[in-house]
């Protein structure tokens, strides 16, 4: 971001460049650019008499404005968001009052964790401190650091602009709009350029997260739970400028889940996870063992468990086809052999 003083030695097709929205600013001021080489300075330098009188302000008061309009609509645009490098949890109290087992979890851009734990036990809760950004005023007492700091409070309560987005099993609209009025009301809502493209990608992505695949015509509200959850989980992953992911049961949900995490991490976000599912927590960088409403453990993935991963990814390919012949009214056969293929029996 640059300060006023850059501001004014910037030639303008810089800062049109790493500020495309300026270009606006600059026509509502009426300020003439007829060479974009010149910087600020220069161009106030040479301005006529009478152009000055239509410019209204000075230099200092010009540029002043300029820095904020910045800064307003990077807010807006929410490209202030992706500067979170790390979130940390700090260690608070389980449901008997009893201190957290760890002291301090930092998590960095780009990671996924996993939080898994017994029915109960606190999993849901660990991400709403996330979201609420807690300072030691929910039930667990936690708090959470974003870059080393306590985060600001407008956090917690902007609509628009977030630091956290949050994907839950309860995924129902009430728009009657079709996928793609859907998509291009929300890329316009976030001023994105290349609007058509964009909307495209999201569409094309959530059709392949979709167990089975819809049309961009189709109506939101008649979407399948699978395909209503792809969409959403398309649209966070590419049009949404949250930096930290929360992700409460993504199983059952008639998606490529393994696709899913993989475009929402591809983004340099933050993923946390509750889930019962060894495939999905094992995709992540560390997991989370909860109980009793406290952190009892941060275990890092071994490459044991990895190796692991790949034998249960074959096993839930093999689940999934059953399912799929099941679905279609096929009869089906043994798997003995595919087993045997990858060493889990014998
Ligand atoms: N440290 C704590 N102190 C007090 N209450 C807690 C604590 N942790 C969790 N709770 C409360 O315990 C209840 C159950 O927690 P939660 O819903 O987070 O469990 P869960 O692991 O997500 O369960 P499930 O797997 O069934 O979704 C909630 O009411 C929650 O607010």
């Amino acid at each position: 971001m640059f300060n006023q003083t850059e501001l004014k030695n910037k030639k303008i097709s810089e800062i049109i460049a790493e500020y495309p929205y300026t270009e606006n600013f600059f026509k509502e001021q009426k300020l003439v650019l007829n060479d974009q080489e010149k910087n600020l300075k220069e161009i106030f330098q040479n301005l006529s008499l009478e152009a000055r009188e239509d410019v209204v302000f000075d230099l200092e008061q010009f540029t002043a404005s300029l820095l904020s309009y910045i800064e307003n609509m990077q807010e807006f645009l929410g490209e202030t968001d992706s500067v979170v490098k790390t979130l940390s949890i700090l260690a608070g109290k389980d449901k008997s009052g009893y201190p957290e087992n760890y002291k301090q979890l930092n998590i960095k851009s780009g990671e996924i964790i996993s939080i898994v734990g017994p029915t109960g036990s606190g999993k849901s809760r660990l991400l709403a401190d996330i979201e609420w950004t807690a300072q030691g005023d929910t039930p667990t007492e936690r708090k959470i650091l974003i870059n080393d700091q306590i985060p600001d409070k407008k956090w917690r309560f902007t609509g628009g602009k977030k630091l956290v987005a949050q994907l839950s099993q309860n995924m129902n609209f009430v728009m009657d709009l079709s996928v793609k009025e859907f998509l291009h009301l929300h890329a316009e809502s976030r001023l994105v350029e290349q609007e058509d493209a964009l909307v495209d990608r999201i569409f094309e992505e959530a059709n392949q997260l979709a167990g089975e695949k819809f049309a961009a015509e189709a109506q939101i509200t008649s979407l399948s739970g699978g395909q209503s959850r792809a969409l959403m989980i398309a649209d966070t992953a590419i049009l949404s400028s949250s930096p930290i992911i929360l992700i409460d049961e993504i199983e059952n949900a008639g998606i490529n889940r393994e696709k899913a995490l993989e475009l929402l991490v591809g983004e340099e976000k933050i993923v946390l996870m509750a889930t019962h599912d060894p495939v999905l927590a094992l995709m992540g960088d560390k997991r989370i063992i909860i109980n009793n409403g406290g952190i009892a453990d941060i275990i890092t993935t071994t490459a044991e468990e990895k190796k692991l991963r790949r034998e249960l990814q074959i096993l839930d390919k093999l689940l999934g086809d059953l399912r799929e012949d099941l679905r279609y009214g096929k009869k089906l056969g043994q798997i003995s052999q595919q087993l045997t293929a990858i060493k889990l029996i014998n």
